[in-house]
């Protein structure tokens, strides 16, 4: 949908009439000037028939509401980097993977944002300050702070806990952030999906539904942005960009839940989040709900990634620091621990890198606070429509990359298969799983060591059949609001905010994916690479003497004492005599 002519009477209107605090909060970047305008780049045009999203009424542009484009020709649109000149943004979830990236790219491609203020909580013995420090610290953040040393001073720690009642942040906080954020990114959340439903409940509904009236207090606010999942609505298998019904009101089900002891909860929780596979997603499709109910009250765009994976170009390939969706798996396959997995190999793999998801967020935000839609928007980020990619394609590249770059110490060399038969799986987790630990704990204990392989092949067992879900089946989702905004960048913003998947070649990216998890999840030395090289040249030859004990084992248990089996041998071995004396004999004869 391109848009064509820029007319402050277009783009202004507003078919809905926005409640008295929205016109208030509505901030727009002034016309054609100011810090947001500068500069002659682009010029960006938009129009009625940009998109259906955009509004369209008759209504006037007032004074009180300053027009994002002149209306004049020549006039244009701040570009990105621009919009976010001298903002404050308000980031939950700014520790997590997705939150650190956003926060790094904001820094770096936004270098004039005014402050980020992050929504952090005391953990593991860990200060919030500590935290954030340590943060800081981390590689990712290499390019930002080799441009500007003093970028800590941007990033603004808030004490919250977003379980407790007000978030617990404390009042003169809130008074702090009422007066300045202008843009929230709600990026929290419990990822786990065997989160008990009341946890999830209160993390991803309730902490929702507290930082919406948060929300709701801010003088300035242009923007409020909500990152979902593409999975909220994994029940169906072709999803829009719409917010569907919600399986149940989540406000009568906060109440029913309130008074039910955990173990109740436990015992309806399967009922409850019905053909959907845990409650991460049932939470997720609730809060997408939650979000929609404020949109007469605030400008909201929500984005639903698909599995985010590490980055693909920003900062650095390969950025990774986690187990989760199919990291732990790769790590696991890398390891030689993983040797088999229920997965459809014709499936697309719906993974995203995440700074395509960081890009697209930022940029979402801006054209949220910009170009303010009538309606809530849902832009589904996923690759599989545009270039697909698919389990069994997966599987082939992290073998070979992990055979190119092995982890260290892995406990068999990487080969793995995925099937999607139940049966054939059994049977190798059988034989290539739990025999292989049995014998590696038996020899711990002949060494005196605790065992320990079949523990950890126990809670990997676990940990993949949560994700079996989704890798054995495939969805369809429409991205027609993704192309739309694409449409609405300048070729600038195009490039530095890059969330074109068609563009990303999968080998590669795979590639790099598992060299990051080998760097930045497990830290090891790419210096080791030789050693561990040397390693699965040793595992592999144990494995072939372990084979020949095997078959001289074999020989000598069932074919050694049986007259029957000795037939049977000395049969099939004259047969491949007969064989070769007879190709041995066509091939002189053609000769
Ligand atoms: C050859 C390759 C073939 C490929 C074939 C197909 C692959 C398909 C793969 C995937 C596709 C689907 C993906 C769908 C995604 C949907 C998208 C989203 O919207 S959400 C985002 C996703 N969210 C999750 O991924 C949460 C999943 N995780 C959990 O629910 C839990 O972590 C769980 C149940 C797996 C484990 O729970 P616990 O309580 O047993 O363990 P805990 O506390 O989490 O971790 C303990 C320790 O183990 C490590 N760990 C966790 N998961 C691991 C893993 N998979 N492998 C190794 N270590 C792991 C952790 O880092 C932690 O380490 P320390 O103690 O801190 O040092
Ligand atoms: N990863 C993925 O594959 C996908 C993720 N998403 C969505 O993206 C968003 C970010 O995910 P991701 O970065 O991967 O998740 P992470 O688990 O890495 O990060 C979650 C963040 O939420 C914070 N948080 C969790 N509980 C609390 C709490 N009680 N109080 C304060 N903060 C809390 C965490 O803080 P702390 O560090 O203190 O724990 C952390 O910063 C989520 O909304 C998720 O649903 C969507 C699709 C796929």
């Amino acid at each position: 949908m391109r848009a064509s002519v820029c007319s402050a009477a277009v783009v202004c209107r507003r078919t809905r009439g926005p409640t008295d605090g929205r016109r208030r909060r509505a901030h727009r970047i002034p016309a054609g000037g100011g810090k947001h305008a500068a500069g002659g780049r682009n010029q960006r045009q938009l129009s009625t028939e940009s998109s259906g999203h955009l509004d369209r009424s008759g209504e006037q542009a007032t004074e009180k509401q300053p027009d994002i484009c002149s209306g004049a020709a020549g006039s244009r649109m701040a570009s990105i980097t621009e919009y976010y000149a001298g903002k404050s943004v308000l980031i939950t979830g700014a520790t997590g993977f997705m939150g650190k990236v956003l926060v790094e790219k904001l820094l770096w491609s936004c270098p004039n944002v005014k402050a980020l203020y992050i929504l952090v909580r005391p953990k593991a013995g860990q200060s919030m300050e500590q935290r954030v420090s340590d943060m800081m610290k981390c590689k990712l953040f290499d390019r930002v702070r080799e441009a500007n040393p003093d970028f800590h001073k941007k990033i603004i720690p808030i004490s919250s806990e977003l379980t407790q009642p007000g978030l617990s942040i404390s009042p003169e906080d809130v008074e702090k952030l009422s007066a300045c954020i202008n843009i929230v990114f709600h990026c929290a959340a419990t990822i786990r999906f065997d989160e008990p439903l009341k946890h999830a409940l209160q993390l991803n509904v309730i902490a929702t539904q507290e930082l919406l009236s948060l929300a709701q207090r801010m003088h300035h606010l242009e923007a409020f942005i909500h990152i979902s999942t593409a999975y909220a609505n994994c029940n169906r298998k072709h999803i829009d960009e719409v917010i569907y019904p919600p399986p149940v009101e989540p406000k009568k089900l906060i109440e029913s839940l309130e008074w039910m002891d955990d173990g109740m909860v436990q015992d309806i929780t399967p009922r409850l989040i019905g053909d959907r596979p845990n409650t991460y997603t049932y939470t997720k499709a609730l809060a997408e709900y939650v979000v929609q109910q404020e949109q007469d009250k605030l400008n909201i765009g929500i984005i639903r990634p698909s599995i985010v994976g590490a980055s693909w170009q920003e900062p650095f390939p390969g950025w990774i620091d986690n187990f989760n969706g199919p990291s732990g798996v790769f790590i696991a396959a890398g390891k030689g621990i993983l040797r088999t997995m229920r997965a459809n190999n014709d499936a697309v793999a719906d993974l995203i890198p995440v700074d395509v998801v960081v890009n697209l967020t930022l940029a979402v935000g801006w054209y949220t606070a910009v170009h303010r839609p009538k309606t809530t928007l849902v832009y589904n980020c996923t690759s599989g429509g545009i270039n697909p990619f698919h389990w069994g394609e997966i599987e082939h590249h992290v073998i070979s990359s992990f055979k190119r770059n092995p982890l260290e110490q892995a406990f068999r060399r990487p080969n793995a298969n995925i099937t999607s038969n139940y049966l054939i799986n059994q049977y190798w987790i059988l034989v290539s799983h739990k025999f292989p630990a049995l014998i590696y704990d038996l020899f711990l204990r002949l060494c005196g060591q605790k065992p320990q392989m079949m523990r950890i092949f126990n809670r990997l067992h676990k940990a993949i059949g949560l994700l079996e879900y989704f890798s054995s089946q495939d969805w369809e989702w429409n991205s027609d609001n993704i192309s739309m905004l694409m449409s609405q960048l300048t070729p600038e913003d195009r490039t530095m905010f890059n969330f074109d998947v068609r563009q990303l070649n999968w080998p590669e990216y795979i590639e790099n994916y598992c060299i990051g998890t080998k760097k930045y999840v497990l830290n090891e030395d790419m210096s080791d690479i030789p050693a561990a090289r040397q390693h699965l040249r040793k595992l592999r030859n144990i494995r072939y003497t372990f084979n020949t004990l095997l078959v001289v084992f074999i020989w000598r248990v069932f074919i050694a004492r049986s007259q029957m089996a000795r037939n049977i041998w000395y049969f099939v071995v004259s047969l491949c005599f007969k064989f070769l004396s007879y190709f041995r004999a066509s091939s002189t004869l053609t000769n």
